[in-house]
């Protein structure tokens, strides 16, 4: 399976944001993808004082774009996330699309991301956002993937939880910073992916420093093996990386810990 990974540079312009998403897309397709994906909030700067405004309900704008740049490739994209407003409120929601450009699945953030890291990031975004309430996973011809949102791969249950579903893989777009990014963001990857023996995609936005949030980028897979099957830099970029989902039957297989847990009964 290819995997075209979009590490866009997003802006406070929606249009050129949407702009260059069309084009990364299109690149990636070219380049053989089967599946693009998209960072978190790849239409709006990363900050809440933008989220509000930048806001589509569903079936949106963005929403539509998304479909047409999935059927206009034919891949399957998973369209990072956006903010998106429903019912008065604000969720940070992604949508996957099929190479039809029907929508699959759509996961909004679970676990909002609010820290404050002493000489380092600050962030609320439960001041803006409120959470989504579950995870899954989908179908597709290489078997079930899953996905969560950025602060989400943090909460190892839940990613056990969708390899218990089937999932072989699960896609994750993000928005790490430069404190926990260099710190956390590969070491997460790796361990996601080694708990579960599947693939972990994760692809976040290029480091902007004319925004207020300084993105890490890094965007990553890394294997059920636990390895880094390849990373990018800080800069915007599209690449589009193989990956042999074969590997996940045979290392379940060779080391099973997928289906040999044993409840704690103590
Ligand atoms: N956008 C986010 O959820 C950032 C998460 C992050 O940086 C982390 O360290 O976790």
């Amino acid at each position: 399976m290819k995997i075209g990974l979009v590490q866009l540079m997003v802006t406070d312009d929606k249009e050129k944001n949407l702009r260059k998403a069309e084009k990364f897309v299109r690149i990636a397709a070219e380049d053989g993808a089967d599946m693009v994906v998209l960072p978190e909030i790849f239409n709006c700067p990363y900050d809440n004082a933008y989220f509000r405004d930048f806001a589509e309900e569903k079936f949106g704008e963005t929403w539509q774009r998304l479909s047409r740049m999935a059927s206009d490739n034919k891949v399957y994209l998973v369209g990072g996330s956006i903010p998106v407003l429903n019912c008065g409120k604000l969720f940070n929601t992604g949508y996957v699309f099929n190479r039809q450009g029907d929508e699959i699945h759509e996961h909004s953030k679970v676990h909002l991301f609010d820290v404050n890291i002493e000489g380092g990031v600050r962030f609320m975004e439960s001041e803006t956002f409120s959470p989504g309430t579950t995870f899954g996973v989908f179908d597709t011809e290489f078997g079930k993937i899953g996905m969560g949102i950025c602060f989400d791969i943090r909460f190892s249950e839940e990613w056990l939880k969708m390899e218990e579903m089937g999932a072989i893989m699960c896609v994750v777009p993000a928005a790490f910073n430069m404190t926990t990014g260099p710190a956390h963001w590969e070491l997460t990857f790796r361990g996601r992916a080694l708990d579960n023996e599947m693939f972990m995609v994760g692809v976040g936005p290029a480091r902007n420093m004319d925004m207020s949030y300084h993105a890490y980028g890094h965007s990553i897979i890394t294997s059920p093996w636990g390895e880094v099957v390849d990373q990018l830099g800080f800069d915007e970029e599209v690449k589009v990386v193989d990956i042999d989902l074969s590997l996940v039957k045979k290392i379940r297989d060779q080391l099973p810990i997928v289906n040999k847990r044993r409840e704690n009964e103590g």
